[in-house]
């Protein structure tokens, strides 16, 4: 059961590959209008926590309560999209509008103003008509995010929104990132940039496949938390033992 300030409770949740963990045992609760970074080493499970949010992946154990169905946007990492097609700028924007729209007919008419709204809104007003495989990486992570924009999720879920971004971009996209949370919507991203997340993310979950810690990001990011985090040994191992939990019994009862 979630209470009304929760947007969803981890409960005990391992998510991982070929039953071996990559998340383990993570408990503690997503707020209704968080503001949550998720921090760790390569390799500590931030992607993957990202995905068992998404339900790409079921959990191996435990679950994911949410207080309603989740309605949610995402902005993979960069390096695992392939956008190099010919494909505008101003159509690409406009899929995130897709399911308000529907497939056929009403996009000209009815998004074209939102779409034009967006791309003012990231700065690539001038940019409507070029093809995405001509824009720059940080002048393509603005795009991203007008796209997202016309998504207009309550929940937001950001893997490495700044990686290879240069410090105006990073800015512009952080005023947007707070935009969105006065607005009442709940972020999540993924981050390495242990300063910014200090200065601009109140709450913060350090994963190094264990959790080290979930909560104010000041309590958090301790100097001992971050030692330990540093010493965590996170490479996928194949051969390393699985989880001594009975995980499928586990999952498959958490699904019953
Ligand atoms: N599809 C997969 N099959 C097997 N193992 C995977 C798969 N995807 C990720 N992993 C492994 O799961 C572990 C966690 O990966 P994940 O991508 O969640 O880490 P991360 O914290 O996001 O890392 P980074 O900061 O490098 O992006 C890693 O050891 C990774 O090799």
């Amino acid at each position: 059961m979630t209470t009304p300030a929760q947007l969803a409770r981890f409960n005990n949740l391992t998510l991982g590959y070929e039953k071996h963990p990559a998340v383990h045992h993570l408990s503690g609760d997503l707020l209704h209008g968080d503001l949550l970074a998720v921090v760790g080493p390569n390799g500590g499970g931030k992607s993957t926590l990202l995905k068992g949010m998404m339900a790409q992946l079921k959990p191996l154990g435990g679950r994911i309560e949410w207080s309603q169905p989740p309605q949610l946007a995402y902005l993979p990492q960069r390096a695992r999209l392939d956008l190099d097609f010919p494909l505008r700028v101003i159509d690409f924007v406009a899929l995130g509008c897709w399911p308000q729209v529907g497939a056929f007919g009403g996009v000209r008419r009815t998004a074209i103003q939102q779409v034009s709204r967006a791309l003012e809104q990231v700065g690539m007003q001038q940019f409507e008509k070029r093809s995405l495989d001509s824009l720059s990486g940080g002048q393509l992570q603005r795009v991203l995010f007008a796209r997202l924009i016309l998504e207009d999720a309550p929940l937001i879920l950001l893997d490495e929104p700044f990686a290879a971004v240069d410090e105006a971009t990073q800015e512009d996209l952080m005023h947007l990132i707070q935009h969105w949370h006065q607005q009442g919507r709940t972020i999540i991203a993924v981050l390495h940039d242990l300063q910014q997340v200090k200065r601009h993310f109140p709450r913060c979950l350090l994963l190094a496949r264990e959790v080290l810690g979930f909560g104010p990001t000041d309590q958090v990011l301790t100097e001992d938390n971050l030692r330990r985090a540093r010493k965590m040994q996170v490479a996928f191992d194949p051969l390393a033992p699985i989880c001594d939990l009975h995980l499928d019994e586990e999952a498959e009862a958490s699904h019953a």
